[in-house]
């Protein structure tokens, strides 16, 4: 799914006008009734006390119209203009018009301080002050107010975007921003929503199909999209009848050092789970009975070196290589992952002590062989890119990095996001379970896996990364958050990629 900015919702918005040959005002009636349902389904007639904050805006029109059909059906509504300026738009007038027709119970005008009302912990509130049309941070009093609301701790439903965030760029620190529980967002959700900085403001996050103009959606260049289950899909590559496991790739799995030998066993672990025909491990001696006992189904060979690999075996043949779980970053494997990359024509996946090493010796970046992977954490990612000011221009950062060095990087997170030069992909899968010593190394071993069977290596990244959330939540679904280990996620793997096949009647628009 495409995530479209402000500015092109705003024209498909126009667009969609244009061609269902319908009134802004119908428009707005369309998805405004939409939240009407959501709610009513939700609270079937419920007698909880409703306050509807309205800016004066076409968010604040949709509120009204919101206001309008609840109190319809009966609801205690109480409905407040949030008078932030004059400029009452048209759609909002015609609204407000159509509320007082059918309620005694009129708006009640916030011009000040002085006018908030009291908010409960029980009542229901709806945040339509601001949406897409947000251009510079709340302030003043009605910042003051976004804070009495969230202070409250009221259940909180935000109208397309909570108020106080932008949907395409960076917040200012401390901007008071409405902290939703609930957001039900039109037509794409914001980018804003899955990165780190602003993802806790969104509560559950819902998107609602308004009927925009579907083909002129079609036609928008978007570089952002979030990955669901049909994109997944839409990625995999079906396995033939008549197969063998040659025809799945040979995996090199390169790392492990004295105390580490684990995070090698996960990442080999993930690959053979995640379909690869042949798995080989490099790794200092020490490991080589714990590899050969706890997965026979992999092969090993040994560096010369005891606890630390000190070279690259320049004579084994695989279709990727993976190098960097647990290696450490001694000077000698340093040297190691140079004689790797002076080798490799092909992409290889980087992690770890792999990007460790990388950041230190930054010569060794131009070797990358072309799309080979990244996938740091925060902390390498600086590491590598340098410090950013915020998520925005963290993204910046990455993508530039991407575009020099010709390479896909990961950055992992509650929402993990694939760069790929200019493009951005958002992953929707995963849990705070996964938050564990190890997921990051079976991360490594799915993303290795599919490169290795043929996968290009973004889509190979895509899917992966979208597998290995999926696996983890499956795995949480039966242990429990505190419950997962990264051996778990391993192990689901082949579970997460039949779930991808399942019909799933009740599956949000976004999974
Ligand atoms: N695009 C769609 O798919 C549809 C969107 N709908 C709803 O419309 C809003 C966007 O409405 P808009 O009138 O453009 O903007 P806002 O209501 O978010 O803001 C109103 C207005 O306020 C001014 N402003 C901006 N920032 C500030 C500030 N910090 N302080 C004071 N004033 C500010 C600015 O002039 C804005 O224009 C969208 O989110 C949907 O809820 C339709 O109803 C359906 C189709
Ligand atoms: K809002």
């Amino acid at each position: 799914m495409k995530i479209l900015s402000a500015e092109q919702l705003s024209e498909a918005d126009k667009e969609t006008i244009k061609k269902q040959n319908i009134s802004s005002e119908e428009l707005m009636e369309r998805a405004a009734t939409l939240v009407f349902n959501e709610i009513n389904n939700r609270l079937r007639g419920a007698p909880i006390p409703i306050k509807i904050f309205c800016g004066i805006g076409n968010n604040g029109g949709d509120g009204l119209v919101v206001a309008r059909h609840l109190i319809q059906h009966g609801y205690n509504v109480t409905v407040y203009v949030v008078n932030y300026s004059d400029k009452r738009s048209e759609d909002f007038l015609a609204n407000y018009e159509k509320l007082k027709e059918i309620t005694n119970n009129w708006p009640q005008v916030i011009k000040k301080e002085d006018d908030f009302p009291e908010i409960n912990i029980g009542d229901f509130v709806i945040d339509a002050i601001f949406g897409i049309g947000l251009n510079r941070p709340i302030e003043g009093w009605v910042a003051k107010l976004v804070e009495e609301i969230n202070h409250s701790k009221a259940f909180t439903l935000a109208v397309d975007m909570p108020s106080g965030l932008f949907a395409d760029k960076a917040s200012e620190k401390n901007s008071a921003i409405i902290e939703a529980n609930y957001t039900l967002s039109f037509q794409s959700p914001k980018l804003v929503f899955f990165l780190p900085e602003t993802m806790d403001y969104v509560g559950d996050l819902q998107v609602l199909d308004i009927g925009l103009d579907r083909e002129f959606i079609g036609r928008i260049k978007s570089k952002t999209f979030l990955i669901g289950k049909q994109q997944a899909l839409s990625l995999y590559l079906p396995r033939k009848k008549n197969s063998h496991k040659g025809d799945y790739g040979s995996v090199l799995i390169a790392g492990g050092s004295y105390g580490k030998i684990g995070s090698v066993l996960l990442t080999a672990t993930a690959a053979l789970r995640s379909g690869t025909g042949l798995c080989s491990l490099y790794i200092p001696k020490c490991g080589y009975n714990i590899i050969q006992t706890g997965l026979p189904e992999a092969m090993v060979v040994t560096d010369p070196d005891h606890e630390i690999l000190t070279t690259y075996p320049k004579d084994f043949k695989a279709d990727v290589v993976c190098f960097g779980m647990g290696a450490g970053t001694s000077f000698n494997t340093v040297k190691a992952l140079k004689e790797l990359l002076e080798l490799m024509d092909k992409p290889v996946v980087i992690d770890a002590d792999g990007l460790n090493i990388l950041s230190e010796n930054n010569d060794l970046l131009k070797l990358l062989p072309e799309n080979s992977v990244l996938t740091p954490h925060p902390g390498e990612l600086k590491r590598l890119v340098g410090a950013w000011k915020d998520d925005f221009h963290k993204l910046d950062l990455v993508k530039e990095f991407s575009s020099k060095y010709k390479v896909i990087v990961v950055i992992k997170g509650a929402h993990s996001l694939t760069i790929d030069r200019d493009n951005v992909y958002v992953n929707n899968t995963g849990n705070p379970g996964m938050a564990t010593a190890g997921s990051g190394d079976v991360l490594s071993g799915v993303i290795t896996s599919l490169i290795g069977q043929g996968y290009e290596p973004v889509n190979a990244t895509v899917l992966g990364i979208y597998l290995h959330g999926l696996s983890g939540d499956i795995s949480a679904e039966e242990l429990g958050y505190e419950g997962v280990l990264a051996g778990d996620i391993a192990k689901n793997i082949g579970k997460a990629l039949s779930k991808i096949f399942e019909k799933d009647a009740t599956e949000s628009d976004i999974n």
